[in-house]
Order: C-alpha cells, then sequence, then structure tokens
C-alpha cells in the first residue's frame, strides 16, 4: 500500500496557496495581448487640447534632443504660445467631427477593429487586440495596465511605423517599457521590428498605387514617395530611418516595375531651423513644376495611416506648392490604412512575431 503521510510533496501541493482561498487574489485566464501603437494625436483642435499634446510631444527627448536647459524655455514660451493656435487649425481642417476626433484615430481604431477580428479568427479568445498612442490618449500605460490586469502574461508590442526611427520607434518603445516598470508581475514581452521591406507592405503599398494610378484619366509623371523628415544630425549620428525609407522607394519601384524617372524619394514637416534629411517634398515638387513635370502623384509611406502631415500638409500645403510654381495635376494617394491588403500584412507580422506563444 502506498504511504501517503511521507509521500513526496507533487507539483499540484506546490501551486497550491498556503492560505485560505478567500484571502489569495483572483487571477485571470491566461492570455496574450497584441498591443497596436502609434504616435497620438489631440483629443481636440483648441488651444489647451493642442497645447497639452504639443508639450507631451515636443518635451520628449527621443523626437527633440537639445539640453533642457536650452530647449524647455523655448518651448514653454514662444513655441507653445503660438503653435497651438496655427495646428489648432489645420487639425480643424481635417478634423472627424461625426466621431469628435481626428483621422488618426479613426483610422487607428478600424485598423484594430479589423485586426480583432482576424485574431479571433485565428486564435479564438486567447489572443486581446487593443492600441494605445505614445502622446495623448488612449496612452500606453493605461493600455499596459489593462492588459496585465485582464489577464496578459505575455505581450507583443508593435509601433504601426513601417521605417525604424528614434523619434517614433524607439519612443514608442521606452513607453512601453516604463509602463512594464510598474508592474508587479510582469508579463514576458517582445516588440516588432521594422517592416518596411516585407513582400506583403511592399505589395499593399503597390497594390494602393496601381489602383490610384488606374482610376486617373491620365497617367502621373512622377510618384513622389514623401516621408515624414528627421533633423540630418540623427542620420549621421546613427538613425537609419533615412536608409530605410530610400530602401522602401527601392522595392516599391522595383515591385510596381518601374524606373528612376517614375518615382523618387523626398522628406517633408520640417521643424526648426536645423537641417532636415533633404530634398524636402515642399520644395521638390515645385521644382518638378518648374521642370515641367506638371502632373504628380504624392503617396506617404511613412505613415501607416493618414493624419495632420498627410490630410493637411501634403494634400494642402505641398499641392499649393506645386501648384503655384505651374504645376497642373497633383493626386494624393491616401495611406494604406484599414485597406485589406495592409491589416492582411499586419496580421502576418503579427502571427510570425507571435511565433512560439501561441
Ligand atoms: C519636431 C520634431 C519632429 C520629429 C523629429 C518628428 C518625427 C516624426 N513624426 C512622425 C509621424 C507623425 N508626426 C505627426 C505630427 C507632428 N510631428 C511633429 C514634429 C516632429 N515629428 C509635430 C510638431 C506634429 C504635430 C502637428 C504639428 O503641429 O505640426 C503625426 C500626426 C499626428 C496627428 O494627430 O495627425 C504623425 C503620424 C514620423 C513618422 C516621424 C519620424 C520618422
Ligand atoms: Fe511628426
Ligand atoms: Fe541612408
Amino acid at each position: 500500500m502506498l504511504d501517503t503521510k511521507n509521500a513526496e510533496p507533487t507539483a499540484r501541493d506546490a501551486e497550491r496557496p498556503a492560505h485560505a482561498d478567500s484571502d489569495h487574489p483572483k487571477i485571470p485566464r491566461a492570455k496574450i495581448g497584441v498591443l497596436l501603437a502609434n504616435l497620438g494625436t489631440p483629443d481636440g483642435y483648441d488651444y489647451w487640447s493642442m497645447r497639452r499634446y504639443l508639450n507631451e510631444f515636443l518635451s520628449d527627448k527621443r523626437v527633440i534632443d537639445y539640453s533642457p536647459f536650452v530647449w524647455q524655455p523655448l518651448l514653454q514660451g514662444v513655441i507653445l504660445t503660438k503653435r497651438p493656435f496655427s495646428s489648432g487649425a489645420a487639425y480643424k481642417s481635417i478634423w472627424n467631427n461625426e466621431a469628435g476626433e481626428s483621422p488618426l484615430m479613426t483610422i487607428t481604431k478600424a485598423q484594430t477593429a479589423k485586426l480583432r477580428e482576424r485574431m479571433q479568427d485565428r486564435f479564438g479568445g486567447d489572443v486581446r487586440i487593443e492600441f494605445c498612442m505614445r502622446y495623448g490618449n488612449p496612452s500606453t500605460f493605461t493600455k499596459v495596465e489593462e492588459m496585465i490586469r485582464d489577464g496578459c502574461q505575455k505581450i507583443l508590442f508593435f509601433p504601426l511605423y513601417p521605417q525604424y526611427a528614434g523619434a517614433t520607434t524607439a519612443t514608442a518603445n521606452d513607453q512601453f517599457f516604463r509602463a512594464l516598470m510598474k508592474a508587479k508581475w510582469q508579463p514576458a514581452s517582445r516588440t516588432v521590428p521594422p517592416y518596411f521591406d516585407r513582400p506583403d507592405y511592399i505589395d499593399a503599398l503597390a497594390q494602393s498605387i496601381e489602383r490610384a494610378y488606374g482610376a486617373l484619366e491620365t497617367k502621373p509623371d512622377m510618384l513622389v514617395c514623401s516621408y515624414h523628415g528627421v533633423p540630418k544630425r540623427y542620420l549621421m549620428e546613427g538613425d537609419p530611418y533615412h536608409c530605410q525609407c530610400q530602401k522602401t522607394t527601392r522595392l516599391l519601384k522595383e515591385r510596381l516595375g518601374w524606373d528612376d524617372t517614375q518615382i523618387t524619394t523626398t522628406f517633408q514637416s520640417r521643424f526648426g531651423p536645423e537641417e532636415w534629411l533633404q530634398p524636402y517634398t515642399v520644395e521638390e515638387v515645385a521644382r518638378l513644376a518648374e521642370r515641367g513635370i506638371k502632373n504628380i502623384a504624392v503617396c506617404a509611406p511613412a505613415f501607416s495611416a493618414d493624419c495632420i502631415e498627410t490630410l493637411e500638409e501634403i494634400n494642402e500645403e505641398i499641392r499649393e506648392s506645386f501648384e503655384h510654381a505651374g504645376g497642373e495635376r497633383f493626386t494624393y494617394i491616401p495611406c494604406l490604412n484599414d485597406d485589406e491588403a495592409h491589416i492582411s500584412a499586419l496580421e502576418a507580422t503579427i502571427t510570425e512575431n507571435l511565433a512560439g506563444w501561441t
């Protein structure tokens, strides 16, 4: 007969709490969290919403790396006095009044809803998918805390920037890790690397160009791939963003079967007096018009969703610069947003990065 009194404790005994059940915190069923992250956007276009958002954004040392002793007086003084008005007016011109939010918010919600459906079909309820923002709401802290509370013992963090930049991908990851620092029970975590060179992403981009060109009466003479800029110094100090943008254009050109006379790379949204990555989109489109290239299309492959920088800056300011220089036809090709091919590329990226977890 088995001597149960002297038997070694089993693995089950070791799992059993030494105290009464009523004394023990409830532990939710273990899940995997996928947290999408985008840049963030103001809650409104009024002065104070804009000021709050710009203050958080422009105080980030990954975005502007000047010494805070020099930068903060400038930011808190002249910049945050003036810019909330000018940027607020720009946001007002593109605001989604029906939903009471900016387009970046509406599109990020749509992307999340579609990916949630895809994940549900693939993994059932075991994978929870949410989005957060680096600046503003919903904050990275809130979402990480919520996921942990809901039982996410593993989290895949996915910054929605095709190309890596310190000012976008790295600061999003920094904030994710800061949120993890607060957790008593820290989930295992992974971050998704840049995805600009994935064939499915390039294919989604190419399909959107082909679709836009197919709908036009006359094919544009030039496709301008306009990427958000960063100071040139960041490139010299080792940030690979510039190279990843150049490579995105090359891969797109190869997939489309085009040559260098049909597609070009430019950088937009320069801020402050320093030199940024060149050529500047606003100047290059004017040069194209002056050279007799009067019919152009512009796309923005650094953005996974349309936002102020595309809908207002490209489609209003940059269009105006082109037309002012004699340009005749200007077509803005929207970002991939919640396009099915884009969602499929993001779904495949997530699934591959979950390998071994599901
Ligand atoms: C001042 C320095 C800035 C750097 C460096 C920068 C890099 C950078 N930004 C994006 C993507 C987005 N930027 C957006 C808005 C935006 N960007 C800056 C400044 C820098 N960006 C400002 C001040 C603003 C706010 C608008 C304004 O006042 O002009 C947005 C849009 C947000 C929205 O609500 O629509 C995105 C997206 C990338 C990809 C990038 C570097 C790679
Ligand atoms: Fe920006
Ligand atoms: Fe480069």
